[in-house]
């Protein structure tokens, strides 16, 4: 995985998947019935998963017969939808006759294995990108369901894009809160509030949400959004602490009871030799607690940017554009989990410093 996919420089010519999730009841069929009605020009391969024609169900979705991946190493933390591949094998072999994979998730999946996917597999991860996981939520429900339902975080914390939706049903006091909540959980997502899951198609697809500078072209003004009082409610949750946050020292910390957000900064280029083995040595060690982690990478003598992303315990990451005359060369890192080795995250990344 990732010492070989340093070679891999032909990402622009995969086929981008769209992952869309969100708790049940929140928009998504909404939204992609949208996405499918609207002119765009595009041919879309849909998987939902009610779907019986393409042979996977809620069953198999929610819980059932997931294939588990052995790692070299023996571990077998890291599990894929074998039903996901096996579909998405025979629609590429289909190839040509549409431009973009869109997955609907159950509203009860942990995003989590359906992201992996398209990492894991080597034929998927050839061929398709994955272009950005979008969740819908229920303005007036969400709260309440972080609250009970550990998928409805997990969601939240792995979009690229939120939809906030059935903003009709609720004060602008109550969205304002919700908002908050969200930005406690991610604070790197882009947003967007809707009724009718009514967002511009452009919001949705085609995001590239893996190239992170919009993101944290972003990020001063989403951790700005802090001022909030927390329900604690310490039900299942791991018993963390209060939130806290510092702006100290390139360092941002952002983190409501479990799920946690931090993001480092080293103004200039890290040397690959260190770092590889250091990110996937993390992978191995921290992989279990990161739900999602993503950098871009100025490499020593490297005129393009190294883009890298994570879920748990996988490592995947693309050479991709030049860095640009006048562009800052710069190499960062986020990583969103929970139970995050701030201090020793830092310090190892900053030993990789050129
Ligand atoms: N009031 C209100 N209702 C909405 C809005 N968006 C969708 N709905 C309704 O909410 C219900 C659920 O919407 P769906 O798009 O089916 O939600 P879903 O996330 O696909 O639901 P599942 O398939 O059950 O997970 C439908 O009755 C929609 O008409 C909105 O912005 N406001």
């Amino acid at each position: 995985m990732a010492d070989t996919v340093a070679s891999d420089t032909n990402a622009s010519a995969k086929i981008p998947v769209t992952v869309l999730t969100g708790y049940l009841g929140a928009g998504k069929t909404t939204l992609l019935n949208r996405i499918l009605t609207e002119p765009h020009g595009q041919r879309f391969a849909v998987i939902v998963n009610e779907f019986g024609e393409i042979g996977i169900d809620n069953d198999l979705i929610v819980d059932a017969d997931e294939e588990v991946f052995e790692m070299n190493n023996g571990c077998v933390c890291c599990t894929v939808r074998g039903d996901l591949i096996r579909i998405i094998d025979g629609l590429l072999k289909r190839k040509g006759k549409f431009d973009a994979i869109l997955v609907e998730t159950t509203g009860l999946a942990d995003p989590a294995p359906v992201a992996q996917t398209f990492f894991v597999d080597q034929d998927v991860a050839e061929k398709t990108r994955l272009d950005a996981v979008v969740t819908v939520a229920d303005a007036k429900w969400l709260k309440d369901r972080l609250k009970d339902a550990p998928e409805a975080k997990n969601q939240i914390a792995f979009a690229d894009v939120i939809v906030l939706n059935k903003t009709d049903l609720v004060s602008p006091a109550e969205l304002r809160e919700v908002e908050m909540r969200i930005r406690a959980i991610n604070p790197y997502a882009k947003l967007h509030k809707t009724t009718r899951s009514n967002v511009a198609i452009s919001d949705v697809l085609g995001r590239n949400a893996f190239d992170l500078d919009r993101i944290l072209d972003l990020e001063p003004a989403f951790l700005e959004a802090d001022d909030h009082d927390h329900d604690h409610d310490h039900g299942h949750d791991h018993g963390h602490d209060h939130h806290h946050h510092d702006h100290g020292h390139g360092l941002k910390h952002y983190h409501d009871e479990t799920m946690q957000s931090v993001s480092f900064t080293i103004d200039g280029d890290v040397v690959p030799e260190k770092f590889m083995p250091w990110i996937n040595q993390i992978a191995q060690s921290e992989g279990p607690n990161l739900l999602r982690w993503k950098g871009i990478l100025a490499f020593k003598d490297e005129p393009k940017r190294f883009v890298l992303q994570g879920v748990h315990m996988i490592v995947d990451g693309d050479l991709q554009r030049d860095w640009k005359p006048g562009e800052k060369r710069q190499s960062r890192l986020v990583f969103i989990g929970h139970d995050l080795k701030t201090a020793e995250l830092e310090q190892g990344f900053r030993a990789c410093a050129a």
